[in-house]
């Protein structure tokens, strides 16, 4: 009864129909609830993405990092009650220590920067400014009867160093790179861009004291979800607003241009404004301003962004965000740092994006695939067989062995067409007595003749 029903029902039908040779593993053979399996055709699909990810990173001159997936659980801990701290995959480890599945890739960044910061006084100053990327599996702790997924890869690209917007620019345009190479254009998705500096102008402007300011930006970040009359009513009671400010601060995140922002926040020409306008002026010059928008209504719901946020949505409007980022220049000072470190970063996660690409079309075939397939006519040729494909590997040459002795030709080439090989070599005692290797060409056209189709390779040839 320990067990779960499909298993238990496996247990009985084991028992009361002994021709059923389903396995039955006395567990269940899923992975764990919202975790996923890899199976090969599926992992090819996620290595051409990582691979589209890292493709891109690199052509931006940026460095590979990796951190453990196990965090300091007080790595996370910000009041601002933000979903991601709220749904940590959190636990006390053997030592009692309290630790947690990482949610998000930032704060590890963040830690690691700042021992280099530790290591030695001005060591950082010769490392910044900094690019680096990773592919982090995250982790939460969703209840189960969403059934959504606990754990995802998340492509993160992050500039530490650089105050100004020259940062989010290059950004911006990794992740318009990105979408380009795969074959996504500005009609498919487009780049909603804001900032909390201008926000932060309207909260002042409405008398939002500075140590609200995460807190409001992580509530105004659900109004999509939960509409604005519960976004005011949140506003109220968890951050003690007025009606009048939280009205204030709803509707200007309803303004259309960054002007009707900047009017409604009373903040004109400011420096935030400016800082946002220069932005757009260099994603005019780069090229890719096609992809942008400003949206007024953007502010991500992590609670240490401190400025440019920004947001890739799927202008079919059937997908949730493909992608999130923005500037947090405070996170360093948080986790003590002695001076403000100017960083920004984003993050993008692996399930939306390949829903995008599949909704597209734009996903490749991506079959099993091996250079060669090596076949022994006899048992008595299998040891030679194996032989070949050591030589042919020591040539660069994907090999696979036929594991059986190939009397049924048919059955060795139907595992070649299985395995994707591209050429297959028969290794039988004539050929062999001459010291050679029958090759036969398996990407040929079918009208092709037979003599163009195979040839003999003599042994010190092969490669
Ligand atoms: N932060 C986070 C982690 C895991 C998933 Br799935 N989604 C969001």
């Amino acid at each position: 009864l320990l067990r779960p029903r499909h298993v238990q029902r496996r247990a009985i039908s084991q028992k009361t129909d002994p021709s059923n040779d389903e396995p039955d593993a006395g567990f269940t053979l899923d992975p764990p609830s919202g975790t996923r399996d890899f199976f090969p055709e599926k992992m090819r699909m996620q290595r051409w993405l990582f691979d589209r990810f890292r493709e891109t990173a690199q052509s931006y001159g940026f460095q590979e990092y990796d951190a453990p997936v196990l965090e300091h659980e007080d790595l996370y801990k910000r009041k601002a009650g933000e979903e991601i701290t709220e749904q940590m995959y959190n636990f006390r480890d053997k030592e009692g220590a309290a630790v947690t599945l990482r949610p998000e890739m930032t704060p590890s960044l963040a830690r690691m920067v700042l021992s280099l910061m530790r290591a030695e006084t001005g060591a950082i100053a010769a490392v910044l400014p900094l690019k680096w990327y990773s592919i982090p599996q995250c982790w939460r702790f969703e209840t189960t009867q969403r059934g959504r997924k606990r754990e995802h890869y998340q492509w993160n690209m992050d500039i530490v160093g650089v105050s100004e917007v020259t940062a989010e620019a290059e950004l911006l345009s990794a992740v318009v790179s990105f979408f380009e190479n795969v074959g996504i254009t500005s009609k498919d998705v487009g780049l909603r861009i804001n900032s909390r500096k201008v926000l932060g102008a309207v909260l002042n402007t409405a008398g939002v004291t500075s140590d609200k300011f995460a807190e409001t930006c992580v509530i105004i970040d659900k109004l999509d979800k939960i509409g604005a009359d519960a976004v005011k009513q949140e506003l109220s009671k968890q951050v003690g607003l007025s009606t009048e400010v939280a009205d204030t601060i709803v509707a200007a995140t309803g303004a259309k241009t960054l002007e009707e922002f900047a009017d409604i926040a009373g903040v004109g020409e400011s420096a935030e404004v400016q800082e946002l306008r220069r932005l757009f002026a260099l994603a005019e010059d780069y090229g890719f301003a096609d992809w942008l928008q400003f949206d007024a209504s953007v502010v991500r719901g992590l609670a240490y962004y401190t400025g440019v946020v920004f947001e890739g949505f799927d202008k079919a409007g059937v997908l949730r965000a493909v992608c999130g980022g923005g500037r947090y220049d405070k996170l360093l000072e948080l986790y003590g740092s002695k001076k403000e470190v100017p960083c920004v970063g984003f993050g993008f996660g692996d399930c939306v994006v390949m829903e995008l690409l599949k909704e597209r079309g734009v996903l490749p075939e991506l079959g099993p695939n091996v250079d060669m397939v090596v076949a022994a006519y006899n048992a008595d040729m299998m040891g030679k067989a194996m032989n070949v494909a050591r030589r042919l590997r020591q040539t660069g040459k994907s090999v696979d062995v036929y594991p059986e002795a190939a009397r049924k030709v048919k059955k060795a080439f139907r595992y070649a067409d299985k395995v994707g090989a591209s050429r297959i070599a028969f290794v039988a005692p004539d050929e062999w007595e001459r010291g050679e290797v029958r090759i036969k060409d398996l990407r040929c056209a079918a009208d092709t003749p037979n003599d163009k189709k195979q040839c003999d390779i003599p042994l010190d040839k092969l490669g």
